[in-house]
């Protein structure tokens, strides 16, 4: 004997009926019962037609949209198969319904004879399409005994057992069929086995029957390794124990209901989930000792709950205060999901589902109405809306380090732990969070476990040389990518008018048409909700712009949840207290905020100076050049070129920025020479460096670019002066930054051929850093500081430093 279980997603519509029934055919070969759930969507149909009747509210349409959709089965399947013999009484449905709605009340008996009504249709449908096998249809209110209400109710297993063997008996055949969710009381009254609960009529089935196997076909190839309908990525778990299976629905794999294990596993039949659309493909499995070296099989989640914690001085040592929690709420039929208690026995929390709330808390004041009067139980608190998320595995118990890695995801998920639970056995670990970080949560943990595929989610402000050239930089790294097994997408691109966003990933191709017929300017609150909407769980903001404004909101940003790489100083260099708040930004949001580029271009000159004064060293005196125009613009005054004609070539090779006076006013230098000093523990603003500008002050203020160029040569004889006084000392000018004794300045120096910044030109940059580890001789970082492909670069490589912890 197999039973076979077909829920609501097989019987969807008639093709799916039909579908239903060939691989019946294909299979038959001995006994086999079949156990049909109502077709997909029609007992949420008929709790609405119960609840609107019951709020005698006119149900006229929803009583339409049920009876036509039944009827055009009907209608179908009496086309192709001749006419249906057990059509279910849709007249004595109404009465119930016109009476339910006349009373406004409907009774549990009533509700459960309408919710159970769809069970009933599949049944009369499939036993037509089935008929030249001569199906017979088991009554399910004749084979299942229920105990307790109408309504969720518990089976009988012996019982059933002596009533199944009787109606087998009684009528031999090769098919049987039997609607799922229903069974009978010991009065044989209709009642109901829970929402899902043809899972569990199955396993009562084969259980009783003593089954080779019992077969839920459903939807999914299998149990996944998560949710396949949120995780995209999930794979399908082969094998799974019967503990496995049970922890896993428990906590919300609604691929199986959380009763229909237990009686498999009792009675030893194995349990098989298989897809009805795929039959050919190889389900899961799910029976005794199937040893796997997997420490975790699957990941499933479970939402709207409320944590209850029942705390007071009474609570504290005095036994039968759990139990007393626990019987007031079994006694009102609340279920409990999960349990926590501190350690000093001063306070119990507990998870309910949210619809069990109300019940719950009228329950506990109750039971503890004299010890609340008395200030020994302190108010029952409440929180709500949260989730809860379980790793599943029987083999967790030999891994160490599961719950740290698993506590670990769901930090960088950002998410808060509310609780935690393990249970003795170790074969699943849940924590209770906030519900609407659920699926990032679930997200993460499944990348972490599973996948091992890091995503990076990148939104990138500015798009001028350095942006378009990290955009394409990105774009050739891809395969580079995906063999380390990271998935970098670009989700957002922004200038300074425009910002486009696409969930499916912004195309390299075509990403600077979309951009210039966006009509929506950038805005955190709507990347925030982007983020939110399309669950990123890593998600970047890049600056390659200048804007004060943007730097004005990195704060705003890592408090939103983004990392931040700037390529843009102005954060570093705005005021120290700023500075400090984005710091500890990132630490209260675990969130990194990285800004390499902004000394040195795509020289590694921050990470160096954190991990030296990190490791304890300490800064003694700094000296190096950190411009790369004027590094190039001095090298060609050394070559014989006058002041102006060495700003004119580095302009024209692209080595200044569009105005050359932001280079040559030296502000440029100060800022990276501030965030050095920052680096090194210098508690400054940029007021405190002292600026030597390569210009005289006031030069040519107020006036354009051009007139400003027009106007240079006006100080190339006083420049030549200054530069033939150094070659005949045997020096070079040299714009440099300095550090010594606690004083920053930037300004022009002339340096003899011994000096270690006398060969640095042509774009160079060059810093030396003498420290308490690296004397007499200066630690030294040299190479190309400027261009947008090194910058870039930098910008790229920090981008990639958000995926470590
Ligand atoms: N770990 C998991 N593996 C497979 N499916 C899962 C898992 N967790 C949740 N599901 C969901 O369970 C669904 C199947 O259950 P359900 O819709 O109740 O089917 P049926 O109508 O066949 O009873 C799948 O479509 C899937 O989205
Ligand atoms: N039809 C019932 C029972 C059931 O088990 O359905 P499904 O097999 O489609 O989950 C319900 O929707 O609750």
């Amino acid at each position: 004997m197999r039973v076979l279980k077909f829920g609501g997603s097989s019987l969807a519509d008639f093709a799916c009926l039909e579908q239903v029934a060939q691989l019946v055919k294909a299979q038959l070969k001995d006994e086999m019962l079949l156990v049909l759930s109502a077709p997909g969507g029609m007992t949420d149909s008929l709790v609405a037609l119960a609840s609107s009747a019951e709020q005698g509210q006119d149900f006229s349409s929803l009583w339409e949209a049920l009876t036509s959709r039944c009827n055009e089965l009907k209608a179908a399947v009496e086309k192709g198969y001749g006419p249906i013999d057990h059509w279910p009484n849709f007249e004595e449905l109404k009465n119930k319904l016109d009476g339910v709605s006349l009373i406004k009340c409907c009774p549990d008996q009533v509700r459960a004879f309408v919710i159970s009504f769809g069970e009933r249709v599949s049944v009369s449908l499939m036993q037509r399409l089935l008929n030249s096998h001569k199906a017979v249809y088991l009554e399910a209110t004749s084979c299942v005994a229920s105990t307790g209400g109408f309504i969720d109710a518990e089976v009988d297993l012996v019982a059933s057992k002596t009533r199944f063997q009787a109606a087998l008996k009684e009528k031999p055949a090769t098919i049987y069929i039997m609607p799922g969710f229903t069974a009978s009381n010991d009065k044989g009254e209709l009642t109901t086995l829970g929402r899902n609960g043809s899972d569990y009529s199955a396993a009562i089935a084969a259980a009783c029957l003593e089954a080779d196997v019992c077969q839920i076909w459903t939807d999914v190839d299998g149990v996944y390794s998560a949710d396949p309908r949120y995780i995209k990525k999930a794979t399908k778990v082969d094998f799974l124990s019967y503990k496995e299976a049970m922890e896993l629905s428990y906590f919300g794999a609604k691929v199986l209901h959380p009763k229909t294990i237990l009686p498999c596993a009792k009675a030893g039949v194995p349990c098989e989930i298989k897809n009805t659309h795929n039959p050919d493909a190889q389900g899961s499995l799910i029976g005794n000792d199937f040893s796997s070296d997997e420490p975790v099989k699957a990941i499933s989640s479970l939402q709207d709950l409320a944590m209850l914690t029942v705390s007071g001085p009474g609570m504290k040592g005095k036994v039968g205060m759990a139990s007393k929690v626990f019987n007031a709420l079994a006694h009102d039929n609340v279920s409990i999901v999960l349990i926590t208690q501190s350690s000093c026995e001063f306070s119990i929390s507990f998870c309910v589902h949210e619809s069990d709330l109300a019940l719950a808390l009228t329950a506990l004041q109750t039971a503890f109405e004299l010890e609340s009067q008395a200030g020994l139980i302190e108010p029952v608190q409440v929180q709500r809306n949260l989730a809860i998320v379980t790793l599943v595995g029987d083999n967790m118990r030999a891994h160490r380090g599961l719950a740290a890695k698993f506590f670990a995801s769901l930090s960088q998920a950002q998410v808060n732990i509310v609780a935690i639970a393990q249970d003795s056995t170790e074969s699943a670990i849940s924590a209770v969070i906030d519900g609407e970080l659920c699926n990032d949560a679930v997200k993460i943990c499944h990348e972490n476990f599973f996948t091992h595929v890091p995503s990076i989610d990148v939104f990138l402000l500015g798009c001028g040389l350095v942006g378009q050239e990290l955009i394409s930089q990105l774009e050739r790294q891809q395969a580079w990518l995906e063999k380390r097994n990271i998935k970098l997408n670009l989700y957002g691109v922004a200038n300074s008018r425009q910002l486009h966003l696409d969930s499916e990933g912004i195309a390299f191709s075509d990403w600077q048409q979309k951009l210039a017929v966006s009509e929506q300017s950038f805005d955190l609150k709507l990347v925030e909700q982007f983020v939110k909407q399309n669950h990123l769980v890593n998600p970047v903001l890049v600056d390659c712009t200048s804007s004060d404004a943007l730097a004005a909101q990195y704060v705003d940003f890592l408090n939103a949840g983004f990392h931040v790489v700037a390529a843009n100083k102005k954060a570093t260099t705005s005021s120290y207290t700023y500075y400090q708040d984005l710091i500890a930004a990132t630490q209260k949001n675990n969130r990194k905020f990285l800004y390499e580029t902004n000394v040195g271009a795509g020289l590694p000159v921050i990470d160096n100076l954190q991990s030296l004064f990190g490791a304890g060293d300490e800064l003694l005196e700094f000296s190096g050049i950190l411009s790369g125009s004027l590094s190039y613009m001095f090298g060609a005054l050394q070559d014989g070129l006058s002041l102006s004609e060495a700003t004119i070539k580095a302009k024209e090779s692209g080595f200044t920025e569009p105005d050359p006076r932001d280079d040559l006013s030296g502000t440029d230098v100060a800022r990276k020479l501030l965030i050095i000093a920052r680096e090194a523990g210098m508690k400054l603003e940029l007021s405190d460096i002292e600026v030597e500008s390569v210009l005289p002050q006031g030069f040519a203020e107020g006036d354009s670019i051009d007139e400003f160029m027009a106007k240079l040569p006006s100080l190339d004889a006083d420049f030549n002066a200054r530069i033939e006084q150094a070659a005949s000392e045997g020096k070079v000018l040299r714009y440099v930054g300095t550090i010594k004794e606690g004083h920053c300045k930037v300004g022009i120096e002339a340096v003899d051929s011994s000096h270690a910044l006398n060969v640095i030109r042509d774009g160079e940059n060059a810093l030396a850093i003498l420290s308490q580890y690296y004397q007499p001789r200066p630690f030294v970082i040299r190479g190309y500081g400027a261009g947008s492909e090194v910058t870039a670069a930098g910008v790229f490589a920090d981008v990639l430093k958000t995926l470590s912890r």
